[in-house]
């Protein structure tokens, strides 16, 4: 379960201060499938970050699985995050140099395995995203959707509790966004994992357990 009390964040730089945020208050069920909507600028991404540990809020706090997170030191957090969080952008951000499956098998270079067991729990992912047959393909030789997939499959190596999606499809034809969704929903109906999904597109929203609305930094629905 992730937990979200009243959640601030401010950027500031020399000459201007935004307030992202403004006192959020969220909690996501474990095993729910939750989307984040709103317009450009409203705070989506800032949010979701924060639900990551990527970054920190100005004010308020985060539970992750009953834990509150200011209580851990840099090194709990950096475990935390790659053992129970998996992380989907836009942009796929593969490796160009590496094939799939070495692409699938990084996050898993802090964990304690060997070789052998990091390339079978990689080939697992890639099989789960159907990529099965293009383990040493390198990106380019891939389609945007099968990218993607490939960065679903990186995402999900390490058995996450939760898996954060920024745009998963923004990048996609209809078809292809829809071969995502299906992905998403079975890593939720099939393992009970925790999906939040920022989006701009109302109908793949609809798709999920609940749509969650923000503008100008707070929540509206
Ligand atoms: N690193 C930063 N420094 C300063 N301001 C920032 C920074 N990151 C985001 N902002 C500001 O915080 C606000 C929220 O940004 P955020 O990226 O969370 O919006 P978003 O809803 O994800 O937008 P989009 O849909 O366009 O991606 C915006 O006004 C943005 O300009």
């Amino acid at each position: 379960m992730i937990v979200l009390k009243n959640i601030e964040k401010i950027y500031r730089t020399e000459t201007v201060e935004t307030i992202a945020l403004h006192g959020i208050d969220l909690e996501i069920e474990e095993g729910e499938f939750v989307s984040i909507m709103g317009p450009s600028g409203c705070g989506k991404s800032t949010l979701l970050n924060i639900m990551g540990l990527l970054d920190e809020p100005s004010a308020g706090y985060v539970h992750i699985e009953g834990t509150r997170i200011d209580s851990y030191s840099d090194r709990s957090l950096a475990t935390l995050r790659n053992h129970q969080i998996g992380f989907v952008f836009q942009s796929f951000h593969l490796i160009p140099d590496l094939n799939i499956l070495d692409n699938v098998m990084l996050p898993l270079i802090y964990r304690k395995t060997s070789t052998k067991e990091r390339r079978e729990r990689a080939r697992t992912a890639l099989e789960r995203v159907g990529l099965q047959s293009r383990l040493h393909h390198f990106p380019h030789q891939l389609s945007g959707g099968q990218q993607q997939r490939v960065a679903i499959a990186r995402a999900i190596v390490g058995s996450p509790r939760i898996l954060l999606t920024d745009e998963p499809t923004g990048n996609l034809d209809s078809q292809m966004g829809g071969e995502i969704m299906k992905i998403l929903q079975s890593l939720k109906s099939d393992s009970g994992t925790t999906v939040v999904m920022v989006t701009h597109d109302e109908e793949k929203a609809e798709q999920t357990d609940r749509v969650v609305r923000i503008f100008d930094g707070r929540l509206v629905a």
